[in-house]
Formats: structure tokens, C-alpha cells, sequence
């Protein structure tokens, strides 16, 4: 079968979702997540004084001194949830040019001896000192809650559009103790000359949905097609960038599409790129393999006419037969060794049978 491809992301109006236009946005949804797997919305439900907010939080976040920072480092954390340095991060077996701050929705770890490793990975976030960056940490939790709250609504319009009941993929976060959702804040500096342009290398979210604040003007973001072609997803002002996770694709079916992106680092001599992503999780203890989601026919049909896609990234096979939390836990554990080699030394050696990685040994 000759597969059909993309060549742009479509932009969808939230707003049309409230009123009698919600088939026209239900119609452009189900294609934007079966063919392409990433959209932009537009006049969304969080508020653009927060927005605003955040986005001038971003660059004094990493203005802070670099002494401020390493007090939070991730390895601090078996939640990996805290500061990265740039270069500290690996993806595809490449360093990534960029350094950020990850942090979870609210969340008390219950880990015990005996329960399974992967509950020990959500837990408390690390902040900052309230006096030396005053009101990050009530902005940040109050714009990830909004994103949150988004979220759960985008996905019931989601599953309207695919010929599902709205509910139908709720019971994947139906636990509110055992869901924590992560962001990060996110530095990409202009390339050094000489230096590698991998602000982040090709990969696939993990989870059900991302919703990304592009902060800055620059592009880079670029999401790749059916065909392993590379499509620029530039910022557009009061919008969000919604792609789909590894998770959600598992549970459709393949239905809902995930789709490989990677951002390339803003050109030498420019200013650097900021963004924000947010990734909404599924339960811990889902296993998707257990559930069936019965889609109707023409929805099958759509996703049968896509045909194969040809694409260039890590995966998470372990959604298919393992628990959620394992196949996150995978993820975290690859994406950053030297968190996994203090918290997680059984995985780090599965995974790092040589050791650390000499390129990752910045930090
Ligand atoms: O910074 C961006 O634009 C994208 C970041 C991203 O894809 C990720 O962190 O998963
Ligand atoms: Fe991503």
C-alpha cells in the first residue's frame, strides 16, 4: 500500500470544540491524530497572563548562578525529576545540547521495599529557593495544573473523535494517587562553532499527550513524516504544540499516531531557544495490553489507508506487554545514565553494560 504523508501541522481552534462547530473540530482532529500525530491548538482554555508568566520565568530560571542550579540537580533524585547541565542528557546514543529543569505535578512517593522498582519514579520535585528566584514555584505548579486540566479535556474530544465514548481512555488516568504528570523548562543554546547542532536527537514521547510552549521565536522543532522527511514545527504565538506519546499510540492500536521529532539548536551567534513541554502520564500500574478499545470501522479503515511509516527513533516496546511505570521507567533510565547508575544500578548495568557512557560524563 502506497502510504500517504504530511507535509505541514494542521491548527486546530479549541474554541470550535465548545459550540456548534464542535464536528468540524472533532473532523480535523481525528485526522490530525491518525495521520500526523502532532497539532498546534489555538485559543485554548489556559489563560495567556499565565502563559505570560512562565514564559518570562523561563530565562531567569537559568540565569540563576550555576551553583543554584547544581543544588537541584536530577541525580539527586530516583524521581529523575530536578536540574540537568547542558549535555547531560542522551538521546539516540548522542548527547543533547541543552540544559533544563524537570518537575512533576504534585505527587508523595509510596515506595517500599518490595513493591515494584518503577514506583519509586514520581515523587516531589526539587525547587529552587523561594528568595532566590520569588513565585517560580507558584507559577510553574499553577500553569502545569492548567496544562493538566487541558489535557484530561483534550483527550475526552480525543476519543469523541476516533468514534469513542469521551470517556473511553480515562480509566488509564482514572487514579489520582498514582498519576504524576512532569514538565521541564528547557534551554537550547545557539550551536558553538564546531560543536553538535542536537538540541534534542529524534525520539518519541512516552505517555499519552504533550502539550509544548515554544517561549521563543526561534525554530528548530522539526517533526519527521511517513516518509523520514524532517517538517518544521515553528513557534505560532498563542499556541500549543500537541503531539501523541508512545503510550496512547499502544493502547489505540497504532490508531493515534506518535511521531518522531527532534529539535536542532538555534544557529551560531543567535540567542537561544526556550521551550516548555508537558507530559501527561498514565497510571503507573496500567498494563495497555489488558484493555480493548473497540473503534468503529471507518476509523480502522483511516488508520489501515496511512500505511506504514518509515521513521528513525527509540522506542518503548515495553508498552506492549509491561507495566506503564516500567516502560517510563525505561525511558528515564537511557535518557539519563547517571541518574540511573545511583537510583537504578540493576537497570543501569541492563542497559549500560560498558558503563557509563564517556560522552555523558559531563555531569
Ligand atoms: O523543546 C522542544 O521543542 C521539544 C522537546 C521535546 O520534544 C521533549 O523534550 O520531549
Ligand atoms: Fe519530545
Amino acid at each position: 500500500m502506497t502510504s500517504s504523508t504530511f507535509q505541514s501541522i494542521p491548527i486546530l481552534d479549541y474554541s470550535l470544540s465548545q459550540g456548534p462547530q464542535k464536528p468540524l473540530f472533532l473532523n480535523q482532529l481525528r485526522h490530525a491524530i491518525i495521520n500526523v500525530g502532532f497539532l498546534y491548538l489555538k485559543n485554548h482554555s489556559v489563560p495567556a497572563s499565565l502563559v505570560e508568566e512562565i514564559k518570562a520565568y523561563t530565562p531567569k530560571f537559568f540565569e540563576l548562578p550555576q551553583a543554584t542550579k547544581d543544588k537541584l540537580r536530577m541525580a539527586n533524585s530516583q524521581h529523575f525529576l530536578g536540574y540537568s547541565r547542558l549535555a547531560a542528557e542522551i538521546t539516540k546514543g548522542e548527547v543533547d545540547q541543552r540544559e533544563q529543569i524537570d518537575i512533576g505535578t504534585e505527587f508523595e512517593c509510596r515506595y517500599k521495599e518490595g513493591d515494584p522498582i518503577f514506583t519509586k519514579l514520581w515523587g516531589r520535585s526539587q525547587w529552587p529557593d523561594e528568595a532566590d528566584l520569588p513565585g517560580f514555584r507558584a507559577v510553574v505548579t499553577e500553569y502545569f495544573d492548567s496544562v493538566a486540566t487541558l489535557s484530561y479535556r483534550f483527550l475526552e474530544l480525543l476519543s469523541e473523535s476516533l468514534g469513542l465514548a469521551p470517556d473511553a481512555l480515562n480509566a488509564f488516568l482514572r487514579d489520582p494517587v498514582d498519576l504524576c504528570h512532569r514538565g521541564k523548562l528547557v534551554k537550547y543554546p545557539a550551536i558553538l562553532p564546531g560543536s553538535s547542532d542536537q538540541g534534542v536527537g529524534p525520539h518519541f514521547d512516552a505517555g499519552f499527550l504533550t502539550f509544548l510552549l515554544q517561549v521563543t521565536d526561534q525554530p528548530g522543532l522539526q517533526v519527521q513524516n511517513h516518509k523520514g522527511e524532517w517538517i518544521a514545527a515553528s513557534p505560532i504565538d498563542g499556541t500549543f504544540v500537541v503531539n501523541i506519546g508512545k503510550g496512547l499510540e499502544a493502547v489505540t492500536r497504532n490508531v493515534a499516531l506518535a511521531t518522531s521529532h527532534r529539535v536542532l539548536s538555534p544557529p551560531v551567534g543567535s540567542g537561544p531557544r526556550y521551550s516548555i513541554p508537558f507530559f501527561q502520564a498514565i497510571s503507573q500500574h496500567v498494563r495497555l495490553s489488558d484493555y480493548h478499545l473497540d473503534f468503529p470501522p471507518d476509523v480502522i479503515e483511516l488508520r489501515n489507508a496511512r500505511g506504514d511509516t518509515h521513521v528513525d527513533s527509540v522506542n518503548y516496546s515495553e508498552f506492549k506487554t509491561d507495566y506503564a511505570g516500567l516502560a517510563n521507567l525505561i525511558g528515564r533510565v537511557k535518557s539519563h545514565p547517571d541518574v540511573a547508575e545511583r537510583h537504578y544500578p540493576e537497570l543501569f548495568k541492563k542497559y549500560y553494560p560498558n558503563g557509563m557512557p564517556l560522552k555523558a560524563s559531563a555531569y
